[in-house]
């Protein structure tokens, strides 16, 4: 039998700072995420971050935490629930960090009898620090608990007609009637050292704005800069935005390396001072609203604004558990059953 795993991030269990510390522990020291030797990491996670940044962290949470729980895991589990209504297959969530642990997610799924089992992490587009660390832990959680089970990975989605249009209905949906001046479509960052080592040709994108723009390049399958950039240029043509209107940037960077720029906060405050009065934001790396579209953005980036003489910011709501959204997610799983090879199962 057929079941789905839908895989998100992942929260702390409270915003409490013990959780929180407990949770960044074990997202920090994936290798994929922070990309040093394990020494190093330790060292930077172990003996620096987890005695400085939860007690701010778990603030920040505590701001944007919801009675039923993380705002993350809350909206997850309402969008599983959408799909499961829609399909015949069980559907199950599971978080890469934290208690909603992948091997209970692929458990549950075996319990149900399911023996081929297709993952769909809840990212448009691919970063080794998000989709690739779960298809390795996936993987080596086969070999180790479920060898029965045939796992289909499902690439990233962002340049999927239904997913630009979702994305842009639900963009359009508010930019309708407003009266903005410049919309940023703000991206999650990542150093730009992981663009460069999960580039599959070694042609290393040059950062430069013009290699993630060439036509038909094999780089750009695994290049987070390109598919963000192509996200952009996708609802842009989609809406009909004017150029000069609308921007990429990136957000949420951690440490002193260098991180995909341009970068939203320096953007939303460079504007600001640039007279722009009226801006949107949306946050098209994040499927499910949380911490960082929430307080980062809706609190921080508003109050940036604000402080450079900015006067409107609306914030433009993640796809979360939208009808047309949960039907993109049906949609790649039909796909996926209705193929000739899996179409007999
Ligand atoms: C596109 C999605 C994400 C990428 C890429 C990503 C990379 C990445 N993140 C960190 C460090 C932190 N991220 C934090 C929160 C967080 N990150 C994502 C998504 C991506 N991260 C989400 C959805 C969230 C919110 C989770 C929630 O519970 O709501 C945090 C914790 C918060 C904080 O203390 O600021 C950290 C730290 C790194 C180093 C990284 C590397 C590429
Ligand atoms: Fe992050
Ligand atoms: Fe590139």
């Amino acid at each position: 039998m057929k079941g789905i795993l839908l895989v998100n991030l992942g929260s702390p269990d409270t915003p409490n700072p013990k959780d929180v510390k407990r949770y960044l522990g074990e997202f920090l020291m994936d290798e994929r995420v922070i990309d040093v030797p394990l020494w190093a990491r330790t060292l930077l996670v172990k003996g620096i971050i987890l005695n400085t940044r939860p007690k701010a962290s778990a603030k920040a949470y505590k701001k944007i935490w919801w009675d039923e729980g993380s705002p993350l895991i809350v909206l997850s589990e309402r969008l599983q629930e959408k799909v499961q209504n829609k399909v015949d297959y069980p559907v199950a969530l599971a978080m890469r960090y934290g208690s909603m642990t992948l091997k209970n997610g692929l458990q549950e799924l075996v319990d149900k009898g399911c023996t081929e089992i297709k993952t769909i992490p809840l990212y448009p587009q691919f970063a080794m620090a998000t989709t690739e660390t779960i298809d390795v832990k996936i993987d080596e959680l086969v070999a180790e608990h479920f060898p029965q089970v045939k796992i289909t990975r499902t690439p990233a989605f962002y340049k999927r007609e239904d997913y630009i249009n979702a994305l842009s209905a639900s963009i359009g949906e508010v930019l309708n009637g407003l009266d903005y001046e410049h919309i940023l479509f703000s991206y999650h960052g990542v150093p730009e050292r992981h663009i460069r080592k999960s580039d599959v040709t070694n042609g290393n994108c040059k950062m430069d704005g013009k290699c993630c723009f060439k036509k038909g390049s094999p780089q750009h399958e695994f290049c987070y800069r390109h598919q963000c950039e192509i996200t952009t240029i996708n609802v842009a043509k989609k809406l009909g935005l004017k150029n000069g209107t609308y921007s990429t940037t990136f957000q949420s960077r951690l440490g002193f390396d260098p991180w995909l720029k341009p970068y939203t906060d320096r953007t939303i405050e460079r504007m600001g001072k640039e007279g722009i009065k009226k801006m949107a934001i949306v946050t098209p790396a994040f499927v499910s609203d949380c911490l960082e579209t929430l307080e980062e953005i809706a609190m921080e980036g508003e109050e940036i604004f604000h402080e450079v003489g900015g006067e409107e910011f609306t914030v433009i709501p993640c796809l979360n558990e939208r009808d047309d959204f949960a039907q993109v997610l049906t949609n790649i799983i039909e796909e996926w059953a209705k193929t000739p090879e899996n179409a007999m199962v």
